[in-house]
């Protein structure tokens, strides 16, 4: 019996190069059952090629690609896509146009008819399209062409399912109820599940573990809590969300700035540092005739600043300020609707269990 823990997907070392420039360089991961690594990373970061060459659909240079322990490519190796057990999703998920829904689900599938009915009925209720099958394509809401793919893709019961950009042709509001059913079939089935995206949100959603990726390396990797709270540099902060910088010195592994010293471990004398903190990690107080709220060992110093805009944006509002130590910029989001007007005073504080530090050496 296979080992239930053993991982359906072992991607070792996979690089490519287009015309002499490396895009996919030296990526590993690994995918057990029943788990959704998200591919995160700006355009031409190098994801969709990962998959490609995952998939068999690109050739790699190097590196190799197990499914349930077995070597699909490698040097001198290269099955076929339609060898590897894998199932595809991608963003123009071309149904075929000619043919049923139901003759769609049962497209990859073997075995005797009554065998393949079962099965496409058995997922088109999965995918809540029970009653759909005699219809075709164009008769079919974008949604519901969607979940048509999907249990297409899950039919022969692959042991390992690609996913790019699947949900990116859907509007807003049918996207999250489709990504949900999505993760729950993909979930019930154990198969290990790659998804590239450039959306954040999405990775955070769907994940159990996101592998962000910039220059065609994985440059961080792990649950989605750990990328977005312990990011490695500031430009893997910044992917999830706006991002405030305070610059500073390093000496004597403290950094002083306007909002009292930051232990800055690590970092040389002499060293710029970089203090990073997002918006909804400022703490913001009102002013005091002149005077703002006293320190604290958690929040340090304030440091005053004029509001320059405030923009409301659902739920929450984002309101910029004018530093008075520097002249710098400044942004906090505050929940609800919180728009003072430009030039009214407040003082700031970092949340320093919130901020992160930097050397400011590293890729912006
Ligand atoms: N067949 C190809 N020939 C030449 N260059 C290619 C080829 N496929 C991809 N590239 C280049 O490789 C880089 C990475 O492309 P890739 O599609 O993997 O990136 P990506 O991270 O998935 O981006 P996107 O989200 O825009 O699809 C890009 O600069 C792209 O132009």
């Amino acid at each position: 019996m296979p080992d239930a823990r053993a991982p359906r997907l072992e991607v070792q070392g996979l690089t490519r190069a287009f015309g002499g420039r490396p895009v996919v360089d030296g990526v590993s991961f690994s995918v057990a059952p029943g788990q959704v690594t998200c591919l995160l990373g700006p355009s031409g970061c190098g994801k969709s090629t990962t998959l490609r060459m995952i998939a068999g659909v690109e050739r790699l240079e190097a590196g190799t690609v197990r499914i349930d322990g077995v070597a699909m490519a490698g040097p001198g190796l290269h099955l076929p896509p339609e060898k590897r057990g894998v199932g595809l999703m991608f963003q123009d998920f071309a149904l075929f146009p000619h043919l049923t829904v139901a003759g769609n689900v049962a497209f990859g599938l073997g075995g005797d008819k009554a065998a393949r009915a079962r099965r496409v009925d058995e997922l088109l209720e999965r995918v809540n399209l029970t009653g759909f099958g005699p219809k075709h394509p164009h008769q079919l809401s974008g949604g519901e062409q969607q979940r048509v793919a999907l249990a297409r893709a899950l039919a022969p019961r692959p042991g390992v399912m690609l996913m790019d950009e699947p949900f990116s042709g859907l509007d807003n509001r049918l996207r999250d109820g489709i990504r949900d059913v999505t993760l729950d079939i993909l979930k019930e089935e154990g198969a290990g599940v790659v998804l590239v995206t450039h959306e954040p949100d999405e990775a955070m959603r769907m994940a159990d573990e996101i592998a962000l990726m910039r220059g065609g390396r994985i440059v961080q990797k792990g649950a989605p809590y750990n990328v977005y709270n312990a990011p490695v540099d500031k430009a893997a902060a910044a992917f999830f969300s706006d991002v405030n910088v305070i610059r500073g010195m390093s000496r004597g592994a403290l950094t002083e700035t306007a909002f009292g010293a930051f232990l800055t471990p690590g970092h040389a004398d002499g060293a710029a540092v970089e203090i990073v903190i997002r918006p909804q990690h400022l703490k913001i107080d009102f002013d005091r005739g002149g005077r703002g709220p006293l320190p604290t060992p958690q929040d340090g110093m304030a440091a005053r600043g004029e509001v320059v805009r405030a923009r409301y944006l659902g739920r929450e509002s984002l309101v910029e300020f004018r530093m008075d130590f520097d002249g710098s910029r400044l942004t906090a989001s505050v929940p609800g609707v919180f728009l003072p007007g430009p030039g009214t005073a407040f003082w700031l504080m970092i949340r320093r269990d919130k901020c992160f530090v930097f050397g400011a050496g590293k890729p912006a």
